[in-house]
């Protein structure tokens, strides 16, 4: 599987290992072979409980050859063992599951913990064939049949009555003509490996949270800030250049927080009574900048108020100017900007007199501004000018602990506005913290909020994600075709719906009917909220 590269966590590996494999290749960065992760190092990292460790630490250059098991008990000395009381005792001390095959793969003994991590009953097992429960859909794959099957130690990832996931090794036990006696198999719970770990970095990270931001006036608008350990050196360097009137630019993909940050540096600031003014040089028609920063006299071009108008320099005197997208601004009045932010005077447009502001610049780009710079399509003069300090805002990919709080804080905040009461089960949240998130917070949030909205049931499950994020081992794992169609098809019409907002264009993009699109919502209980006709 192509998937699977050295910088893969252990986490992100366990939850997409194909089912019924001992192990998978991987590669590295250009595409090469760089060797094979096992199933059963997968196992023990997650027994060290090393979850989020890159599986580079854990890649062999070969497949291990297949241990041969001592044969020096007699069949008839196991047998005697595994109805003793005795075996009882040790098996039920353990805290890791354990289930006894015979050597057809017919159940003997599964101890208290197995039944406590997968909620199974021993009178519901004891005397079955494994092929019996994998029929009954009590679990997904057995590793003991498989471990007869190949006479060899196997582990994989087995569902329990497709809910919970564990980890399962099976060791087979064999007689010295090397028939298999019986099998042996440990097992761990995954699901609740990850939820507890997922808990663990919560509680780390809500601590920290409040340990940063507690020094924040009550009601400042930034409650909710989410603080982890790649973004706390920004907000203690805000924290510290707030106080002064250095000019900043903030640099960072779309969706990170730049502006969130601008507004936190201005109500830090000894300005925070005055306004705070964003602009997006980027939005605004070409010929229109240059009025909307300055401002115009009467009568200054098609078009203009009568009596003139107030730019936004002016409009941010006392407070704090926030030009989001100043990589975008013409070159032309790059020049203009230049004079105004080092003497806080201009002219307005069809103006004759200076206007003197009193104001604090903050600015922003997703861009490289050094390259433009370089390239000759952003002055340099200016660049300096802004270039005070520099705040380099990471990506959401790159801020993984933050993942997981902003989740439970967009769907709380969610929850509250549609007055519902739903919950992410730890399986979903895992998928969601995996998720690479190029459009970053804005598109975490629009996610949680779209999840809030359109699912049935209070629990939100990984099958309830849209296609582009639900796991390839689900779709292969679970159903019959009819029902992963069905899936399938759910998930594109409830994307399409989101996208577009009415069935007749949603159908079109399909390539349906309008009158389809609406039968097969009925079908899959879409509903459409205040459909524009
Ligand atoms: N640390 C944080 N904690 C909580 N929410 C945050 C945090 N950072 C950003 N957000 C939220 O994420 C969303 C996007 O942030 P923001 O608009 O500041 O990004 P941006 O980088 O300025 O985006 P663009 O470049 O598109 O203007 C906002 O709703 C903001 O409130």
């Amino acid at each position: 599987m192509k998937d699977y590269n050295l910088k893969m966590t252990i986490e992100a590996a366990i939850t997409h290992f194909p089912q019924g494999s001992n192990a998978v290749k991987v590669y590295d960065e250009t595409g090469g072979f760089a060797g094979y992760i096992t199933m059963d190092a997968l196992s023990a990292a997650v027994q060290q409980g090393e979850l989020t460790r890159p599986i580079s630490q854990f890649v062999i250059a070969d497949l291990p050859i297949p241990n041969m098991l001592p044969n020096s008990i007699s069949s008839s000395q196991f047998e005697s063992f595994f109805q003793s009381e005795f075996c009882r005792l040790v098996f039920n001390s353990l805290y890791d599951g354990v289930y006894v095959t015979d050597g057809k793969g017919t159940t003997l003994f599964i101890n208290k913990a197995y039944q406590r991590i997968t909620g199974i009953k021993e009178e519901e097992v004891y005397g079955k064939h494994m092929g019996h429960l994998i029929e009954e859909g009590i679990i997904s794959i057995s590793a003991s049949l498989e471990a007869i099957l190949k006479k060899q130690p196997v582990t994989l990832i087995q569902k329990i009555r497709n809910e919970r996931r564990i980890i399962v090794s099976s060791t087979p036990i064999m007689s010295a003509k090397g028939d298999v006696l019986y099998v042996l198999s440990s097992v761990r719970d995954i699901t609740e490996l990850i939820r507890l770990k997922h808990e663990l970095d919560l509680q780390k990270l809500t601590f920290k949270h409040v340990a940063d931001t507690s020094f924040l006036p009550e009601h400042s608008g930034f409650d909710n800030l989410v603080i982890g350990p790649s973004t706390r050196p920004l907000f203690k360097l805000a924290d510290k250049v707030a106080k002064t009137d250095a000019k900043i630019l903030l640099q960072g993909e779309t969706g990170v927080g730049k502006s969130l940050i601008a507004k936190y540096i201005h109500s830090r600031s000894l300005r925070s009574n005055g306004t705070f003014m964003e602009i997006n040089c980027g939005a605004i028609p070409e010929h229109l900048v240059e009025a909307e920063l300055f401002g115009y006299e009467p009568g200054s071009f098609t078009g203009a108020l009568k009596q003139g108008k107030k730019g936004i320099f002016e409009e941010a005197n006392g407070g704090t100017l926030f030009l989001d997208e100043i990589a975008d601004l013409p070159l032309h009045l790059q020049v203009k900007l230049l004079k105004a932010v080092e003497e806080n005077r201009f002219m307005r447009v069809g103006g004759t007199e200076t206007v003197q502001v009193d104001v604090r610049i903050i600015t922003a780009t997703h861009r490289n501004l050094k390259n433009l710079v370089n390239e000759g399509r952003f002055r340099e003069d200016l660049y300096y000018r802004l270039n005070i300090v520099t705040f380099e805002v990471p990506p959401l990919r790159d801020r993984r602990e933050e993942i997981m709080p902003l989740l439970e804080m967009y769907l709380n905040r969610y929850n509250t506005k549609y007055e519902e009461d739903k919950k992410i089960t730890p399986e979903c949240y895992e998928w969601l913290t995996n998720y690479g998130w190029p459009g970053n917070i804005r598109e975490l949030a629009n996610l949680v909020e779209r999840l809030v909205v359109i699912t049935f049931n209070t629990d939100i499950d990984v099958s309830d994600l849209p296609p582009f994020l639900q796991p390839a081992i689900l779709k292969t794992e679970t159903g019959t075709l009819k029902e992963e169609t069905a899936k399938l098809e759910r998930s594109l019409i409830l994307e399409a719906i989101h996208q577009y907002g009415s069935t007749r264009s949603a159908a079109k993009s399909l390539g349906i009917s309008q009158s389809a699109i609406v039968q097969k919502m009925k079908k899959y209980h879409i509903r459409v909220e205040n459909e524009s006709k």
